[in-house]
């Protein structure tokens, strides 16, 4: 079995009274892109320091590629972007990327570096001139300096527009597809969606959900079957929709049957029942967007939390 990139176990961290971290267990494989997911305050940034050997766990143990975060850092295996974080205004993008390399040992070569990152026609544009998404790609650049197996990127997007972003992460997953780890925190439910393999979904301090978007939305609230069952055909017989495994809500408006089901999978069961024992037909399955999902599972937490208080 490899070695995981990032295991985590029992993990807790408190400043003072403040439980930041309270219990987390979290294994990443090599080469996955997982999103940490999370409202203002869930503790993504501070789990991430602790990845990053910036801190250290209160409780609980980090380790990297099997190592302790910090000798993993130390041979050059984890680089992270941050948020924000001193650039220098003058410097021109190529010249930024050279500084950092030449305070390395080995690094790969600048033009490689510029060029995963896309930025390579601006390479000679001051740090000044550029938008925060191209900083931001700089910033990538420099981090992908060391060729590192684990990359962590502390909410890199924010103050980006569309655009920026859309280009930031097409360069971020072209990087990833030659087998980096990359774990990137984010409040945008849509960009773990769209770029992450696997949401891990964080709420004061704990994992409330783990997988991908798909199995996120699931989870959160089933799904609807709708079905249009013509009215030549005889009223839908709602008993024996309502009597079927995992269903908890039939709704019959006019020609309409709108079946939800709570549990993952009962969906279909009831689509291949409405197809196959009913006249029913144009069939939709549908489930909430993302965004409902984490507002429904992250407040699901918080009235968890109420309860055990
Ligand atoms: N150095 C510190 N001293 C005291 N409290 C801290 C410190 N760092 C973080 N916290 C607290 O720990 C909790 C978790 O913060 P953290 O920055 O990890 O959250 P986050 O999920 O990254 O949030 P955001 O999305 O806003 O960056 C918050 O309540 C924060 O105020």
């Amino acid at each position: 079995m490899t070695t995981p990139a990032v295991r985590l176990t029992g993990v807790t961290k408190d400043f003072g009274p403040v439980h930041a971290v309270r219990g987390i267990d979290l294994e990443l494989a090599q080469g996955e892109v997982v999103a940490f997911l999370g409202p203002n305050g869930a503790g993504k940034t501070t789990t991430i320091d602790m990845i990053l050997g910036l801190s250290q766990p209160t409780s609980g143990a980090a380790e990297v590629l099997g190592m302790a975060p910090r000798q993993a850092v130390a041979h050059g295996l984890v680089s992270a972007v941050m948020q924000t974080g001193g650039l220098i205004k003058d410097l021109t993008v190529r010249e930024t990327v050279e500084y950092t390399a030449s305070l390395f040992a080995d690094t790969l070569p600048v033009d490689r570096a510029l060029e995963n990152a896309g930025i390579t026609a601006i390479a000679d544009r001051k740090v000044g001139k550029c938008s925060g998404g191209e900083q931001q790609r700089l910033r990538f650049a420099m981090a992908l300096l060391p060729d590192p197996a684990l990359l962590l990127l502390d909410e890199p997007t924010t103050g980006m527009d569309v655009e920026g972003r859309r280009t930031f992460w097409s360069a971020i997953r072209q990087d990833a597809e030659k087998g980096r780890t990359v774990l990137f925190a984010t409040h945008y439910l849509e960009e773990a969606d769209q770029y992450a393999d696997r949401i891990v979904l964080i709420s004061q301090g704990r994992i409330v959900a783990d997988g991908s978007g798909a199995e996120i939305r699931a989870l959160a609230e089933g799904r609807t079957v709708r079905a249009t069952w013509p009215r030549e055909t005889g009223e839908p017989d709602h008993a024996a929709l309502a009597a079927l495994p995992g269903v908890d809500q039939v709704d019959v408006r006019g020609e309409q049957v709108l079946v939800h089901a709570a549990k993952q999978g009962a969906s279909d069961e009831v689509a291949r029942f409405l197809l196959t024992r009913t006249p029913a037909r144009d069939l939709e399955i549908t489930s909430k967007n993302l965004e409902e999902a984490f507002l429904s599972l992250t407040a699901g937490a918080e009235q968890t939390q109420e309860a055990t208080r």
